[in-house]
């Protein structure tokens, strides 16, 4: 009993610690604010398109997705820093290539969008021009 109380109590602080990190991240980093910005975006001409089920759940694994990679290369930056406050090639390197890895899943993302949304915005400018 007493065990499922602290087991409890520590899932709970878990989550604290995990919304801490999502402030500190938005708070911090600019790209991440970018990227949360842009899917409001994203969501409101969803919303307003009518995307379909399996549409949303692309836009919605694109969207956690590249903030999850984000939030992630905010970590690895600040391990870097940690470790290495001076200049070092690996150290340029861990943060190059961590950037790397959003700047690829953000790709996917912005093909993934022109896929859904490219098509459905030809045709409701079709529909106005007859
Ligand atoms: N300790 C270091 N040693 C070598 N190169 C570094 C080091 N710190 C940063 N760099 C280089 O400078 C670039 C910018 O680093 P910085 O820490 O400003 O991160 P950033 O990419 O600007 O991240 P953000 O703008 O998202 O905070 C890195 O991508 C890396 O190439």
């Amino acid at each position: 009993m007493n065990t499922d109380l602290k087991d409890r109590s520590s899932f709970w602080r878990s989550f604290t610690f995990a919304f801490r990190g999502i402030y500190h991240g938005f708070t911090t980093e600019k790209n991440l604010r970018f990227h949360f910005a842009a899917s409001i975006v994203v969501i409101i001409f969803g919303i307003a398109l009518n995307l379909r089920l399996v549409e949303w759940l692309f836009v919605i694994i694109c969207i956690f997705g590249v903030i999850s990679l984000e939030l992630i290369n905010t970590a690895i930056e600040r391990i870097v820093d940690l470790v290495s406050p001076t200049y070092h090639p690996l150290a340029k390197q861990a943060k190059d290539v961590a950037a790397a890895a959003v700047l690829c899943f953000s790709f996917m993302a912005i093909i993934i969008g022109c896929l859904i949304f490219i098509p459905k915005i030809i045709n409701i400018i079709r529909l106005y021009l007859g």
